[in-house]
């Protein structure tokens, strides 16, 4: 979502014709290319399978925690020569969950708010084992893509929330059949009108919102997270990461 006077961009992920798989994404490309367009407050739509019984393909989560189960993603903007520690005890933002949930009310959405999202490496769905062990975990929902995208959208200080639009009951139901692409595909189209029109509500909120400061300081989180002295900061990260971390790089 970018700032007060534009229009809202969408980024499709996999890109188009679904291209990358949820390993392949270049995640700090797509971060990257939104704050240079002056994003502020990114909102990720995504499908993920239910781990819950009172989370039924076709309902929304408001997602508020991640368990990031990934293995094999460039998950930092940051390392060599410039080094960055950011918070992710909250790893969504606050201010923009309460829009949403707002939003979805309003548009008489069934939408549930606090979820933890189990962020797998895929791209093969996962066995009746992990399914049943993420379930032990807490975990609410499960998907591919939402890490590293939230972590990189942390380091980028943007306010960052994900809707998961639930399509399946994953592997673990009893009386439900495994989950399959078909199916998932099958009841993203049922959803996208109420998705559409979820976001359609939440552009003139956040227009109204958005000169204020987060209240939850998600647009300052790279305040004290730089750890390499300036004189120690290699010049060539320092260009690289003008975007992303420009703001506090130059103070
Ligand atoms: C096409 S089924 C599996 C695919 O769906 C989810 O993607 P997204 O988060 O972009 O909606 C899931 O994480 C998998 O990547
Ligand atoms: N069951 C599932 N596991 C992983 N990603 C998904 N996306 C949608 N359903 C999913």
């Amino acid at each position: 979502m970018k700032g007060p006077s534009t229009t809202s961009p969408q980024l499709p992920r996999h890109g188009r014709g679904h291209r990358h798989s949820p390993g392949s994404i270049n995640y700090r490309a797509n971060i990257d290319a939104l704050k240079r367009a002056g994003v502020t407050d990114l909102l990720s739509v995504s499908a993920c399978g239910s781990l819950r019984e009172d989370m039924p393909p076709s309902s929304f989560v408001i997602v508020d925690q991640f368990v990031d189960h990934t293995v094999a993603r460039s998950s930092s903007f940051f390392g060599e020569g410039l080094v960055a520690h950011v918070s992710m005890a909250q790893p969504t933002c606050g201010r923009l969950g309460s829009m949403v949930y707002g939003c979805a009310d309003e548009a008489a959405i069934p939408v549930r708010r606090g979820g933890t999202y189990l962020a797998m490496e895929g791209p093969q769905f996962s066995s009746l084992a992990e399914s049943r062990i993420y379930r032990a975990w807490g975990c609410d929902v499960i998907g591919m893509t939402n890490m590293p995208e939230a972590k990189l959208a942390r380091e980028a200080e943007m306010c960052f929330l994900t809707v998961a639009m639930v399509t399946d009951f994953d592997c673990w139901h009893p009386d439900h059949a495994h989950v399959q692409v078909a199916d998932i595909v099958r009841v993203l189209g049922e959803n996208a009108e109420n998705a559409k029109r979820l976001i359609r509500a939440l552009a003139p909120r956040l227009r109204e919102a958005r000169p204020t400061p987060c209240p939850h300081g998600c647009d300052r989180a790279l305040e004290g997270a730089l750890v390499t002295s300036p004189g120690a900061r290699s010049a060539d990260m320092v260009a690289k990461l003008d975007a992303v971390a420009g703001r506090v790089l130059r103070l």
